[in-house]
């Protein structure tokens, strides 16, 4: 579903439903390291107490220079300031991502290190980005766990003990064979077969635990395959829909490991990230749940061949299908097929005149689609 789509329905809903979480004053566990364990109380408000709506807020991102946290961190930087934005990451940033603002090492398997981190920069937000995608999560199913689980666990204690608004992606790896679709509601049956989707759906879960327990300001939106130009994909199943391009403009050929009609969902990273940035801002009160899907369009390889074709006739594309990424990729949700066909015909036309994905072309599709839908 269209973010502004997606957003207005929230809003609409939180004027019909009981604002707010239904917490009850609670203690939160506090984790310590070299000492006792203490308790700090919490009440349903706390987590507007550290982060005022006139204030900018203060900003960590984990796993930031994966797909995503760059572009989250430059638009976030734009709004709140360069200084306001922390990256964070355990890989060593290029130049130009260092000399681009704050970025500091952090391990989110590390508490200690992750709490200093939050203590000494004052952190309001956390967007936690730190994860193993699916694919990358099937060769190394105990690392993941440790990854998308146990560090998820570290940082939803650091949230809650510190008052921190935080923001876990799922995706839409989150849905399994049994899930209904077109469209998939936010609220379904969730059975996947990937440690990835388990490990979101845990995160879903856990964060709503967390709300209702402790009164924790945890949001969560499910992305689909994120599509980018300038950042690389981290080892998923919808990878290929970003490399295609690249290997189009290198070298006119492209062998895709999914099966020509593998229909999945995916977004522009610009309106990805402006989701994320809304779903962010939006007062704690107008939210009537924690975890929503968002949704741009569906296509499959041989469509999204077809429409580059339209611009590179010479593409030559081959399938050599890995039978781990078709797996993963055989059922998430998908969008209506009307959709579809308007958006990649839409989007490939833009291609062919910027060689770039537009988020304000997109949106116009979002329109021109939800009127076809109608
Ligand atoms: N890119 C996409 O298509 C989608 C992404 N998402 C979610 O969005 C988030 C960001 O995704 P991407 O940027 O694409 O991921 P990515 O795989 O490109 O980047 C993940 C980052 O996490 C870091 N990381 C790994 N272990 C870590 C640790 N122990 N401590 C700290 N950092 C660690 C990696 O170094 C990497 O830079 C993830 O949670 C992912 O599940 C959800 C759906 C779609
Ligand atoms: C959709 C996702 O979560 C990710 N891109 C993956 O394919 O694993």
């Amino acid at each position: 579903m269209p973010v502004i789509r997606t957003i207005s329905k929230v809003a609409k809903q939180a004027l019909l439903s009981t604002p707010g979480c239904g917490c009850q004053p609670l203690t939160v566990a506090v984790r310590t390291i070299s000492f006792s364990p203490r308790q700090v109380t919490s009440d349903a408000s706390f987590h507007s107490v550290s982060f005022s709506e006139t204030d900018h807020p203060k900003v960590l991102i984990t796993g930031g220079l994966g797909q995503l946290g760059v572009g989250l961190a430059k638009l976030l930087r734009k709004r709140f300031g360069k200084n306001n934005v922390i990256l964070s990451d355990i890989r060593k940033p290029p130049n130009n991502v260092f000399h681009s603002g704050p970025f500091i090492y952090s391990d989110i398997l590390d508490y200690k290190n992750l709490r200093e981190i939050v203590v000494n920069n004052r952190i309001t937000w956390l967007v936690h980005y730190s994860a193993l995608l699916s694919a990358v999560g099937e060769a190394n199913v105990a690392l993941a766990r440790s990854v998308n689980i146990t560090g998820l666990h570290n940082i939803l204690d650091i949230a809650a003990e510190h008052g921190l608004r935080l923001f876990v992606p799922s995706t839409i790896g989150a849905f399994g064979p049994s899930s209904p679709r077109n469209p998939t509601p936010d609220m379904c049956v969730q059975r996947p077969r990937t440690i990835y989707g388990v490990s979101k759906v845990h995160a879903e879960l856990m964060g709503e635990y967390y709300h209702h327990r402790y009164g924790l300001d945890f949001r969560c939106l499910r992305y689909p395959g994120i599509i980018s130009a300038d950042s690389m994909p981290g080892g998923g199943t919808t990878d290929y829909a970003v490399q295609i391009f690249h290997d189009a403009i290198k070298t006119g050929k492209f062998e895709c490991n999914l099966r020509p009609d593998s229909r999945l969902p995916m977004m522009y990273i610009d309106d990805c990230l402006r989701a994320t940035l809304e779903v962010m801002e939006t007062p704690a009160d107008t939210l009537s749940m924690r975890t929503y899907n968002i949704n741009a369009m569906s296509f499959t390889p041989e469509e999204l061949a077809q429409e580059l074709r339209k611009q590179m006739p010479e593409l030559e594309v081959t399938y050599n299908i890995d039978p781990v990424r078709q797996a993963i990729g055989k059922h998430p949700f998908s969008t209506n097929i009307f959709v579809i066909f308007l958006q990649m015909s839409l989007l490939c036309c833009h291609l062919g005149k910027k060689r770039c994905l537009c988020s304000k072309h997109i949106n116009k599709c979002y329109i021109l689609s939800a009127l076809f839908v109608l």
